[in-house]
């Protein structure tokens, strides 16, 4: 196992966990939105806006697929789990980490957030749609899924750092120990 994925839905806690993650377990950390922006030289909105929803698809793609060999965190975009390829590309390079929010939570932290064009331009009726729709693709592009709801940031990291540590190295030991999607915080 070289890479731990995190994956969800927007306003899961993706960035703000694999950042924090990145510092406790001393690995680098990349968030392919970041990575995107960057070799784009636009923001999220203008890609969206200039290239299209498919341009940008096609570009997380490209970085899964080029994205070098390396221990690190890469926190995905919400939007990254609903391709087939791209959970087959992150379950065979690395650990996939679903952070599973309520939706009254991520509603709380993303609708006023202008950066999303998605939420932009959707009510909260059409988000919540899409939330329960894109949920079937995160429990299977995840080996281990993590419970947010009524944890702090700290608590998550400490829980994921858990089963990080507890799993790396041993890809063999990985693969049986993730034949059966485990649950945290399902108490
Ligand atoms: N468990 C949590 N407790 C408190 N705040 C959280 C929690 N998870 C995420 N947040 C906050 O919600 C906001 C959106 O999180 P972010 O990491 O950007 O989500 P994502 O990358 O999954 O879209 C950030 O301000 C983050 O600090
Ligand atoms: O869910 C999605 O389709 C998207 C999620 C965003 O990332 P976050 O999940 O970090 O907000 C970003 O990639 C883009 O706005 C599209
Ligand atoms: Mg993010």
């Amino acid at each position: 196992m070289k890479k731990v994925y995190l994956v969800g839905f927007m306003g899961s806690g993706k960035s703000a966990i694999g950042r924090r993650l990145s510092y406790f377990l001393r690995m680098p950390y990349y968030d392919m939105d970041k990575e995107i922006i960057r070799r784009e030289g636009l923001t999220i909105p203008e890609i969206f806006e200039q290239k299209g929803e498919a341009y940008f698809r096609q570009k997380e793609t490209q970085f899964l697929k080029e994205f070098r060999d390396e221990f690190c965190i890469i926190a995905t975009g919400g939007g990254v789990s609903i391709s087939e390829e791209n959970r087959k590309i992150m379950r065979q390079t690395g650990l996939v980490l679903f952070l599973d929010a309520a939706f009254s939570d991520i509603w709380k932290r993303v609708h006023r957030d202008k950066n999303r064009p998605i939420v932009q331009k959707s009510t909260k009726e059409e988000l919540e749609e899409l939330y329960l729709k894109r949920r079937k693709y995160y429990l299977n592009a995840a080996h281990i899924t993590v419970r947010t709801e009524g944890r702090s940031l700290r608590q998550i990291v400490d829980y994921a750092a858990f089963q990080i540590n507890r799993l790396k190295g041993d890809h063999i030991g990985v693969e049986k120990a993730w034949s059966s999607p485990q649950t945290i915080f399902r108490k």
